[in-house]
């Protein structure tokens, strides 16, 4: 049984009294312990795909099953990371985190809380920033914040939407780097299964088991490509390889060539 199974997904909005078709017939499915990501041109429907995931949103359409039963609703076993850090400004680091695993295992007591916190705070080399508010955190430190929340909250699965967006192109290598070694981690504990929205094909390349490339309008599951690519992995190597070149250039013709069929073109030039 997979872990996650999207069959035959429509959304719809409406907008003005106007109906317009988001997602249309979508179906994929997740193993567990699968990195899988979720990349394709603006407005092809990925946020809203991630939503419907996340339990707050609902299809016109289809059924998601997590672990062979149907969702309903938000649920304890997804943790969320998006792009926007979504830390509450009021709380310091340590507190958003523990706040964030008492809304998944109430049972924990705070001083437990609180211990971990500190952990996954140690992990993304936050340790001694504990007791600052998001204010006082740079944009990519908090989203390190952010992720360590996500991985403390200690969930299944993880959604994670465009989580390096809005970063500087250094500070996104390091995060990438980061959870690329949090999620591969000792080997000992099981993964967790992740869904990552992102438009970067190297950032996807990098961290994915498997890419579902969609195309818009509405939001369809265009290509299923699976990454060919040994972990553990690491980005200076796996870049100066023939085979990622291949690979990258034949996914961004795929990536490419989903638009030019949409605008009559024929040939896409690399
Ligand atoms: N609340 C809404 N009401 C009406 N239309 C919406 C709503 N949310 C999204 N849409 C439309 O649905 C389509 C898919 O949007 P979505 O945000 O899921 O795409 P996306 O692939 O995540 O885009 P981006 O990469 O730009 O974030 C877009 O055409 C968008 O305008």
């Amino acid at each position: 049984m997979s872990k996650i199974e999207i069959q035959n997904l429509t959304v719809e909005y409406t907008d003005k009294n106007r109906r317009f078709t988001a997602l249309k017939d979508v179906s994929f499915s997740v193993e567990s312990g699968e990195f899988v990501s979720v990349i394709g041109s603006s407005g092809c429907g990925k946020s809203t795909l991630l939503s419907i995931l996340e339990g707050i949103n609902s299809p016109a359409e289809g059924t998601i099953l997590i672990d062979g039963k149907p969702i309903s609703g938000t649920g304890t076993d997804r943790g969320v990371v998006f792009q926007h850090y979504s830390l509450f400004p009021w709380m310091t680091a340590r507190k958003n985190i523990a706040f964030g695993i008492k809304q998944v295992k109430k049972e924990i007591s705070k001083a437990h809380r609180l211990k971990l916190a500190d952990e996954y705070l140690e992990k993304v080399g936050l340790g001694e920033f504990k007791n600052q508010y998001p204010s006082q955190l740079s944009g990519g430190m908090q989203q390190r914040v952010a992720i360590a929340r996500a991985l403390a909250m200690d969930t299944d699965i993880l959604l994670m939407d465009e989580p390096f967006g809005a970063i500087d192109a250094k500070n996104r290598t390091i995060l990438q780097e980061l959870l690329l070694k949090l999620w591969e981690g000792d080997g000992v504990q099981e993964k967790k299964t992740v869904v990552f929205v992102t438009h970067d094909i190297d950032e996807a390349i990098l961290l994915s088991d498997r890419i579902i490339m969609m195309s818009a309008s509405p939001g369809r599951v265009y290509k299923e490509i699976s990454v060919p690519f040994e972990r553990p992995r690491n980005r200076s190597d796996l870049v100066q390889t023939r085979d990622y070149s291949k690979f990258r250039n034949e996914l961004l013709s795929l990536f490419y060539g989903d638009i030019m069929d949409k605008i009559g073109g024929s040939e896409v030039v690399l």
